[in-house]
């Protein structure tokens, strides 16, 4: 199928802006390649080290002739998407011996899960945490003794990190793995109702916390479409997982051999075999494309719109907002997942899940088929799905229509025409706004500001009932440089409440949301943010403002000029960390160029 001229222009655009980093990044890798197999300059000494204290395989590692795999792992008990990788290691190791490779834990990353910081001060952690992955990676690989790389991570940044840092790594082949998505708990809806009955006083806590435990009730991805899933996508739309990989759920014998797989892949795709895929050959412009093409047919996480930019610089690939709203305009939205809509990741795999999706958008000319990727040549091999036959994996031609019409459409009759993400411009900043989880008649919203620095703030407003009517509440010094732009999702289940009483809502903030935010209209990113001299930081209670999804337009009708720029309370620091993380503050870049401190 030919490709879409609006997708080849908008990649053609790409590669012309890329041009000169593209090729510093090239010839980058093009030396590190040149370094030959990765232990062959290593000094006895350096060597002797590394292999202390690995057993049986020593030999082999001092042999020098079999493939050595660098695992990087994101294992931790505190989000329930890694805590299954707590048995990767040995399992992988196993794998790798007997496809005749060693392997060794190059490192582990920190990964933050947003579901416990969400509306605590560990949230002005959460975006920085990205980088600190990347770093943190970029530390376990510089010991330099690896042919191959497996990377263990799900969740918001802890991917995008590791992908910063894998482009970084680009001579280096890698393969993500993920451990699968939680079994399906109450309705996300029937969970988002009881929080929205518990801020108005008609349910108990008790009741709160017996809802929240039986949406969140075991190990795995939780089942929304927030950020974690949305990056599962990406990694299937990017060709740096096994295809079909990401919604199998953990324990699930398909799981442990769609793991070993993975293991036996990285072995037989590093320069010591005849089939070397590094990293930088797969992550060029056509896969970021791609991978904006499934954000925005899925109706992705908002917090990609920041991760990607970041990605994409690690392999000298440079992203532009219009990118994305060129994208969006182009490209259907065929998913309907909470809070996109009232299905779960694990209802979307029964309904034909990202594989009839790549399919369809293939077939559809949306997507560059011509790729490179760690299956093989070719986006095609994704639209095949994994199968365990007589026990053994094999992948077979995947689904080729939906089994559910209500939250999986065909390309040709989408739920809408266009992508789930705008951009807006105005008086007031560039900004995003996921539409796909807002009502049409909630994409013009025209009132009166309501100004504040803090959610905290906002919370307090709604208990001493200070929301009589339409409001625009904004919500500013929450961007990088402020506080580390943290989501301010713990908002979402008042500005709902506003929003059933029959009220004109909309939140307006240089922070950003969830993933799993989604029926309250939000321009979120704003930039440049109040912190450095935006005009959010001129805002006044009462001023009009008007955020218009349809026009693509973010402004305030009054004359900012002569005003006083409105600075924030100090923040003091809190025990929790903050201070570790002013020279993130302080370094950090705009929203629309990914918010990096790194990169
Ligand atoms: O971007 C995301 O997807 C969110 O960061 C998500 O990972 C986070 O955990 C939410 O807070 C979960 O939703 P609740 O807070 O509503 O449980
Ligand atoms: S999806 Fe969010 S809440 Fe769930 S484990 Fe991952 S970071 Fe935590």
């Amino acid at each position: 199928m030919l490709l879409d001229p609006a997708i080849a222009a908008v990649t053609d655009r790409i590669r012309e802006r890329s041009r000169a980093a593209r090729g510093r990044y090239r010839d980058k890798v093009a030396r590190a390649q040149q370094a030959g197999p990765r232990r062959a300059h290593l000094a006895c000494g350096n060597q002797a080290h590394a292999y202390a204290a690995m057993g049986e395989m020593k030999d082999t590692l001092v042999e020098g002739r079999a493939p050595n795999v660098g695992i990087v792992t994101a294992y931790n008990d505190m989000l329930s998407a890694h805590q299954p990788y707590e048995t990767y290691p040995p399992f992988l190791k196993a794998a790798i011996r007997r496809a005749g490779g060693t392997a060794q834990v190059a490192g582990g990353v920190p990964a933050m899960c947003d579901g416990v910081t969400q509306g605590q001060k560990g949230m002005e952690l959460s975006l920085f945490s990205r980088d600190v992955i990347a770093l943190a990676t970029g530390v376990a690989l510089s010991h330099d003794t690896f042919d191959a790389a497996l990377y263990l991570g799900v969740c918001d940044k802890i991917v995008p990190g590791l992908v910063m840092a894998a482009a970084s790594f680009g001579h280096l082949p890698g393969i993500f793995i993920p451990a699968g998505p939680m079994t399906s708990g109450i309705p996300n809806d029937e969970k988002a109702k009881v929080r929205q009955r518990f801020a108005t006083g008609e349910a108990t806590r008790a009741e709160l916390m017996a809802a929240e435990m039986a949406s969140y009730h075991g190990p795995g991805t939780c089942t929304f479409y927030g950020t974690a899933n949305t990056n599962q996508m990406l990694m299937e739309f990017m060709g740096l997982h096994l295809p079909g990989a990401s919604f199998v759920p953990p324990g699930d014998p398909l799981r442990e051999a769609l793991t070993t797989a993975a293991a036996e892949r990285s072995v037989a795709i590093t320069a010591l075999g005849n089939d070397y895929r590094p990293v930088a050959d797969i992550l060029d412009e056509r896969a970021f494309v791609n991978g904006i093409v499934g954000l925005m047919a899925t109706g992705g996480s908002t917090n990609l719109v920041l991760h990607l930019p970041a990605m994409a610089r690690a392999a000298g690939v440079l992203l532009d907002l219009q990118d994305f709203a060129d994208i969006s305009a182009r490209v259907p939205l065929m998913a309907k997942v909470y809070p996109n809509g009232l299905a779960d990741v694990n209802h979307f795999h029964a309904a034909g899940g990202l594989q009839f999706m790549i399919g369809e958008l293939l077939d559809a000319g949306l997507l560059h088929g011509d790729v490179v990727t760690v299956m093989g040549e070719g986006l095609h091999h994704y639209t095949r799905e994994p199968r365990l036959v007589d026990g053994a994996l094999t992948w077979a031609e995947g689904p080729r229509r939906t089994e559910n019409d209500r939250i999986l459409r065909p390309a040709k009759d989408p739920f809408q025409p266009q992508g789930g993400l705008v951009q807006l411009s105005g008086n007031l900043g560039r900004a995003v706004i996921k539409v796909s989880a807002v009502a049409p008649e909630r994409h013009v919203i025209e009132a009166p500001a309501r100004v504040f620095h803090t959610q905290e703030a906002v919370k307090q407003a709604f208990k001493a009932g200070e929301f009589t009517g339409d409001v625009v509440v904004v919500v500013r010094h929450q961007g990088p440089r402020a506080n580390g732009m943290p989501e301010l999702h713990a908002l979402t289940p008042i500005l709902a409440v506003l929003q059933d009483r029959g009220h004109k809502v909309a939140l307006v903030t240089d922070g950003r949301m969830s993933g799993a935010s989604g029926k309250v209209p939000a321009a979120i990113h704003v930039a440049p943010e109040a912190a450095d001299g935006g005009p959010l930081s001129l805002l006044r209670d009462g001023d009009m403002v008007r955020l218009d999804a349809r026009t693509g337009r973010l402004d305030v009708f009054a004359d900012l000029s002569g005003r006083t720029p409105a600075l924030p309370e100090e923040a003091e620091d809190d025990g929790l960390g903050r201070e570790l993380f002013a020279v993130f503050r302080r370094n950090v870049g705009p929203a629309t160029e990914g918010a990096s401190a790194v990169l």
